[in-house]
């Protein structure tokens, strides 16, 4: 008798919604195959709660879906059409190195995309590769995986594996592929593809989909296109609030770059800022500061005009009235987002009430920060460490009149002084991704192939609210900062 062996279960249990959709959004094809792929990072906690097998997933036959040599049961491979405004001009555009391999319905019955960011070259390829670099693979891995920890939505990282190819970039880089977990890949531009390519139908089309996959609740709302407008535009709100809260730049908010389910989506030349100073920017391509910290809320409701343009044929049948509707409801967009941020900031300082004056005491701690250079996440640690010495405002006359206030202010609350301890401490990340240290993980990682830096890194800040002593090592900011992953970044 030949002795038969285990079949392991693997989990997949694809479901393909977006393919149903006119075949216009999209292109069917399968990933171009690569020499020798490799695991070299994976997360064990995402690949349970998305019900998938981790040991299978890890093994041969498991690691050749992930680098798309081969397609799970289930799955029809597509690369989505899209199109957005990049530093404000419109382009058509498109998965040019990505493809949706399939949504993931675990057992909770969540549906999640599967997508593979440099499986190769795509009709929406332009002129480009379809590929990607490592480094960048494992930077997008780590700082998505940290914004989750931090509470952010966004898109999560599944896997990364090398491909065994060389690719061109300025110089020859080692391949990968990331795999990309969302709860959709529609974006403001998946909008815009529909609008100007395509019919007002399709829009509808897209919109309806939309609704039904993330937003049901509207579904049997009078004017539920106004009402998916709304949401959409409450959604960016509280995102880019908390991206302001914890210090985070986008980097390349084109509207391809911003999602409909309100997900943080494409690590490209993103950050966290060190020094607070609303101007700064991290792209080494972007010479206006359009992407600029402080610019980033103006950006956002800019996006989402262009999504409610998308929307008019659908508002109202009379144009002007449409054209009304919309306007009123981005008008809602910095209300929304200044009550989200100043409803952070309060709790960074521990304010839980609402009183005239917070407005001015945040204020005035920013202004200060701003005119001391003083690091962003560190200020807020040391005031929830009550270790004011290590801020570089201590000295100052100013802070210690801002002090004076501020524990006037706490003392005038209900609350406890543990209740506020903790307030601070669940507001005040004691540690985030700091450039420098994202780069000493991914230089060992990709010259020598020690991913054992990473991994300790995204242990660290897997919990950034635990304010462990450990974490603290990892806070301290050299002197001279490296400003050359400016040029690093991107693709
Ligand atoms: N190496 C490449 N080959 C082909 N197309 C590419 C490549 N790099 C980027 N693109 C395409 O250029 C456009 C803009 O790129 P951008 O950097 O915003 O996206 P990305 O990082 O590739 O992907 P995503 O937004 O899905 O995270 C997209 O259509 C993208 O697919
Ligand atoms: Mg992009």
């Amino acid at each position: 008798m030949t002795e038969e062996k285990p079949m392991l279960e693997t989990g997949w249990n694809l479901d393909n919604s977006y393919a149903r959709l006119p075949k216009s959004f999209f292109t069917k094809i399968t990933p171009n195959a690569v020499p020798s792929p490799e695991l070299v990072i994976f997360n064990d906690t995402l690949a349970t709660n998305l019900g998938l097998n981790n040991v299978e997933l890890k093994s041969k036959d498991g690691v050749a879906v992930l680098a798309g040599n081969s397609i799970p049961e289930g799955s029809i491979p597509l690369a989505q059409a899209y199109a957005g405004h990049q530093f404000g001009n419109f382009n058509m555009l498109g998965d040019g190195r990505a493809l949706l391999i399939g949504e993931q319905i675990p057992p909770s019955g969540d549906r999640f995309d599967i997508q593979l960011k440099g499986s190769g070259p795509t009709p929406y390829s332009r002129n480009g590769d379809g590929r990607a670099a490592l480094g960048p693979m494992l930077r997008e891995y780590i700082i998505s995986e940290a914004m989750h920890a931090l509470g952010i939505p966004t898109t999560r990282s599944l896997a990364v594996v090398t491909t065994g190819e060389s690719i061109i970039r300025e110089t020859e880089l080692p391949g990968a592929i990331l795999t990309r977990v969302a709860a959709s890949h529609l974006r403001v531009g998946t909008f815009q593809y529909a609008a100007n390519f395509g019919t007002i139908e399709d829009v509808r089309t897209l919109a309806d989909y939309t609704i039904e996959r993330h937003y049901p609740h509207i579904a049997d709302d009078e004017n539920r296109y106004l009402s998916l407008l709304q949401e959409v535009i409450k959604r960016q709100a509280e995102l880019i609030a908390k991206w302001q809260l914890v210090g985070f730049i986008h980097g390349v908010m084109n509207t391809d770059n911003m999602t409909i389910s309100g997900e943080t989506i494409d690590y490209g030349p993103c950050a966290f800022m060190d020094a607070y100073n609303p101007a700064t920017v991290f792209s080494s391509i972007d010479y206006q500061g359009r992407y600029a910290y402080g610019n980033q809320p103006y950006i956002g409701g800019w996006n989402l005009a262009r999504f409610a343009e998308t929307l008019l044929p659908l508002l109202d049948d009379d144009q002007n009235e449409a054209i009304k509707m919309a306007t009123e409801a981005i008008g809602e967009f910095n209300k929304f987002y200044h009550e989200n941020w100043y409803a952070g900031m309060r709790a960074k300082l521990g304010i839980f009430n609402e009183e005239k004056e917070d407005e001015k005491l945040i204020e005035d701690l920013l202004n200060m920060m701003q005119n001391h250079s003083a690091d962003y996440t560190n200020t807020f640690r040391a005031l929830t460490l009550d270790k004011l010495e290590e801020t570089a405002l201590f000295n100052s006359e100013e802070f210690k009149l801002w002090n004076e206030l501020w524990q006037a202010r706490l003392k005038r609350q209900q609350e406890s002084k543990d209740d506020t301890l903790q307030l601070m401490r669940n507001s005040n990340p004691a540690i985030i991704p700091r450039n420098h240290r994202v780069e000493v993980a991914l230089e060992s990682a990709v010259e020598n192939g020690d991913y054992s830096v990473m991994e300790k890194l995204l242990e660290v800040l897997s919990k950034p609210y635990a304010h462990t002593q450990e974490q603290m090592d990892f806070c301290t900011v050299p002197a001279e900062i490296d400003q050359s992953y400016r040029t690093y970044c991107g693709t």
